[in-house]
């Protein structure tokens, strides 16, 4: 598997109007993508339709050239996600859900120890999940996300409620996995953070992308405000001509 996560037309409209039309995504093995716009903007959605956790309407999702809805058991093995809730049992410790998240992906016994000394949950193995703060929650979430060493990783604002040690760790975690060749789409709203770690980052606007930041360049936050501003003004117009 090389990872490569593929969407093409896709769109999904939900009762009341909200949604996303016609997204166009490619994550390259190697690469990571982050997927930044204001709230509501379906940034979740996306990745939702990208996981098979929601049917598009129209377009295609494809993982390594393969239909979400033919992707065998294998593929599957070697994602590694988190959006939305972390995965993870409330009355089991750190250690046994890590456990349970590397079985499930197929992956060996060994790797838990490794994660919980990478994510610095070595005092809190023996602790049940339900019993822990957000933040050290979300950090069994990507320890468990990632420990099995994916080709496609998806995580969605990963940063949420972690604190700066913890952003420390998911950065070079994120760098790590994408220099042994995984492809990775993360979301965030924290386009410093964004900035330091992602090699192209794509906007999201009321539904749709509308095209890429430069993550090196100037002064990202009125660089993603003038976008955003513009494509509303440009969505007006269209509205105005119907
Ligand atoms: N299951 C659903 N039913 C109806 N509307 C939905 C559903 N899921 C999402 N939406 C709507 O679709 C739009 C996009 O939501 P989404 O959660 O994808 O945005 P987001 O970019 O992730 O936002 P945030 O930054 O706040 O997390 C919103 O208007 C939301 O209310």
């Amino acid at each position: 598997m090389n990872g490569v996560l593929e969407l093409a037309g896709v769109s999904r409209s939900f009762r009341g109007g909200a949604g996303v039309s016609d997204l166009a995504l490619r994550v390259e093995p190697g690469e990571i993508v982050a997927l930044v716009g204001l709230n509501g903007a379906g940034k979740t959605t996306l990745m939702r339709l990208a996981l098979g956790m929601l049917r598009p309407d129209r377009g295609t999702v494809t993982i390594d050239g393969a239909s979400l809805q033919r992707l065998p058991g294998r593929v599957w093995a070697r994602v590694g996600h988190l959006v939305e809730v972390p995965l993870a049992y409330r009355e089991l410790t750190v250690r046994q859900n890590l456990a349970l998240t590397a079985r499930l992906h197929a992956a060996g016994p060994d790797r838990v120890g490794v994660a919980l000394a990478t994510w610095h949950l070595g005092d809190l193995a023996d602790r049940r999940v339900g019993r822990l703060s957000l933040g050290n929650r979300q950090r069994v979430g990507l320890a468990g996300a990632l420990q099995h060493h994916p080709e496609l990783i998806i995580l969605d604002e990963p940063s949420n409620s972690l604190d700066p040690a913890a952003v420390l760790v998911l950065r070079d975690e994120l760098r790590r996995h994408s220099d042994r060749g995984a492809a990775v789409l993360v979301s965030s709203h924290h386009l410093d953070e964004v900035s330091r770690i992602a090699d192209r980052i794509v906007l999201m606007n009321a539904g749709r992308l509308i095209g890429d930041l430069d993550p090196a360049g100037q002064d990202l936050e009125r660089a993603f405000f003038a976008r955003i501003h513009a494509d509303d003004q440009q969505r007006r117009a269209e509205g105005d001509h119907r």
